[in-house]
């Protein structure tokens, strides 16, 4: 497959447009970057972002980008500078897209404005590098040189393309003994199709190639069209709430100028504020006096509703507003949902803070609130993918200081009753109840996999076994093969990814695309405890797995639940038909300790004592189930692959 993607020199056909149309220079000049008075023409500025599969170096890259600009001092570099949160510097990936402005002063002397906008790799966070895209006129390419296209590669070249970017190929990591940049760059002229004859050969680590990448973006990346003339429109790509300023907006001008003071108007929600706060991120907020079309900047005007200002929006100003928003972001569905519930009950109302104000800066986030019987109240949130889940767990739970308990992770079904109406279901519960289920479906996904083809069997064997049907497979080089799949959401967003790279000593990749629903033979899995059902543990499965699974749960659960006073029995039931059980033995104190000789009529009352006493412990005594409980049934899919 072969996509026209650079026809004629990169970038010159769009920037001959905008020159002809360069207007004089902004009324005012504005500060920005270390205090120093700039003046940026739309000529002048280039809106660039990185893309590229996971690790194959996009923040390392980036962070070079900021020491060679002198946006950043040496000294107070840390390693992924712009990846603020301390979650993903521990886990060394990117979450959340994050910008930089740059001052540059290229080869031909002038001083250049480059925006870039950092953006995450893994799927569960694509949604973010559509959106930086949009903002962008181009995109470096970065592709890891010992390793070659990935399947991520493919998908953000894919974003890139739709949002018709300029993409400049950057092979990174030559400085590794297994680099090979010219078969990398034949893979990538081979496969995606793009012209490598001007790629740039770089080492992020060893700060090799940058002088020449920043020259790259100047000359080819186009800027963008000036529009300052026409009544403002700046889109809202991202927002944060700040305690003292209150939302924070991230925006990109397309047309128009704005100034601090001025009273803007959101054209989706209506609302209207005075701007109290200007500003560039240089990456730490800067503030400025005025940003014209074709810049990237935030505005802070004490926006207290956080539902005010939502990604996607348009601004306008109140004076002279435009006729029409920009065309805002397709809303991204959360496919996998779960429950969230404060251990302590009174941090409810915080939760839903917190929830609130995260969802401002994780525009995929969904929640709504929640109420079982053995967890109490909470929310339903629907999340990306697993890896999304774990990310919001964990901020929710350090940056607002929250105990959390979460169940386990289901994708949204949809059942129909025998009277033919429709439910959505994204929790068990609100299956309809099995006399009157006529049938349900599951959300299935197109699965691509690029491995190194020595893995091809064992990952077959993987895919099968989690219910996927064999589409394609295509040879994408001598080495490597693309393997289609079309398989069950549900059997992707639990452990699949682990279980890829396991099989594949971490070679593969994988990307998927939700395509349809499929009626398929569910059941719903009841987990009884004690006798009594135990919502939050119950699963939606497919019915040749229901033995398996609950086999494998009940005898999960014993190792997991602490030990009582009383005996406690664990089900696993399909309707009223029990699949399997296991019980936990109780916990026996020596009554008969103190009991020396003694005799046998005695010791006999003293276990009969004991006897009744666990009886009436049992009818009335609650069993507390641990948290990893509620995880015991992702580790039981991982359990029924039979090389782990
Ligand atoms: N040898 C070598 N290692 C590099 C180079 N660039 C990046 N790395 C290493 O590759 C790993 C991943 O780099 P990151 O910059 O975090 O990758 P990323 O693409 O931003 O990853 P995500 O943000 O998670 O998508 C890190 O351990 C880097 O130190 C390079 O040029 N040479």
């Amino acid at each position: 497959m072969r996509l026209a993607l650079c026809s004629g020199p990169p970038g010159q056909r769009r920037r001959a447009a905008v020159v002809t149309n360069v207007a004089a220079p902004p009324s005012k000049p504005q500060t920005y970057a270390n205090g120093k008075v700039v003046k940026v023409a739309p000529s002048h500025i280039r809106n660039f972002s990185i893309i590229a599969h996971i690790d194959h170096g996009k923040s390392t890259l980036a962070d070079q980008l900021l020491i060679k600009t002198d946006t950043v001092e040496n000294r107070d570099m840390q390693a992924q500078y712009l990846d603020g949160m301390d979650l993903e510097r521990e886990r060394g990936i990117t979450i959340k897209l994050n910008t930089a402005r740059m001052k540059y002063v290229a080869k031909d002397g002038e001083t250049y404005a480059l925006n870039l906008i950092d953006t995450p790799g893994h799927v569960d966070f694509s949604y973010e590098v559509s959106r930086s895209l949009a903002a962008c006129e181009g995109c470096l390419l970065v592709v890891d040189a010992s390793q070659g296209v990935e399947a991520q590669t493919l998908a953000n070249v894919y974003l890139a393309l739709a949002n018709d970017l300029e993409i400049i190929p950057v092979l990174n990591k030559i400085d590794l003994p297994g680099a090979e940049p010219d078969r990398v760059k034949r893979e990538i002229e081979e496969v995606i199709g793009l012209d490598c004859s001007n790629a740039i050969y770089a080492s992020a680590k060893k700060g090799l190639g940058i002088a020449e990448i920043l020259e790259a973006v100047v000359e080819r990346v186009p800027a963008p069209a000036d529009n300052r003339g026409k009544p403002l429109r700046a889109l809202i790509f991202d927002s944060y709430y700040d305690a003292y300023k209150g939302v924070v907006v991230q925006f990109r001008v397309t047309d128009g100028e704005l100034h601090k003071g001025d009273l803007v108007k959101f054209m989706n929600t209506g609302c209207e504020y005075d701007i109290v706060e200007l500003g560039v991120l240089n990456p730490k907020p800067v503030e400025v006096d005025a940003l014209y079309a074709g810049e990237v900047g935030y505005l802070a005007a004490s926006i207290k509703q956080v539902a005010d200002a939502r990604v996607g929006d348009t601004i306008t100003l109140k004076k002279r507003p435009a006729e029409e928003a920009l065309p805002g972001y397709t809303e991204v569905q959360p496919m996998v949902f779960c429950g969230l519930f404060p251990t302590d009950a009174d941090q409810y109302t915080e939760l839903r803070e917190a929830l609130l104000k995260l969802q401002l800066n994780d525009a995929a986030l969904r929640f709504e609130p929640e109420v079982s019987s053995a967890m109490g109240f909470g929310f339903r949130c629907g999340f990306l993918g697993l890896l999304h889940m774990e990310i919001v767990q964990e901020r929710l739970e350090r940056e607002y200081d929250l105990d959390l308990i979460t169940t386990a992770p289901t994708v949204v079904f949809k059942a129909v009753a025998t009277d033919g109406t429709e439910t959505v279901v994204d929790c068990p519960s609100k299956l309809p109840p099995g006399n009157r289920l006529a049938s349900i479906s599951e959300p299935y996904v197109r699965l691509e996999v690029i491995t190194p083809k020595e893995y091809v069997g064992s990952i077959m064997e993987l895919a099968q076994q989690r219910r996927g049907e064999y589409v394609d497979m295509q040879f994408l080089t001598e080495t490597r093969t693309t393997l289609v799949y079309n398989m069950p959401l549900a059997e992707v967003v639990t452990d699949f990814f682990d279980a890829l790279k396991s099989r594949s000593r971490g070679y593969a990749s994988m990307e998927y695309a939700i395509t349809g629903y499929r009626e398929n033979d569910l059941v719903l899995l009841d987990i009884k405890i004690n006798g009594e059902m135990v919502e939050p543990l119950a699963a939606i499965i497919h019915r040749d797995n229901a033995y398996y699974v609950g086999k494998a749960l009940v005898k999960r659960l014993k190792e997991l639940i602490p030990r009582q006073q009383f005996r406690v029995p664990i089900q696993a039931a399909i309707g009223a038909r029990v699949v399997a059980s296991e019980s936990i033995p109780a916990l026996r104190k020596d009554v008969l300790a103190k009991c020396y000789g003694g005799d046998i009529s005695r010791k006999k009352k003293l276990l009969k004592k004991q006897a009744a006493g666990k009886k009436r412990m049992k009818s009335l005594g609650r069993v507390d189930v641990p948290q990893e409980a509620f995880m015991a049934v992702l580790q039981i899919n991982r359990e029924s692959s039979p090389d782990e």
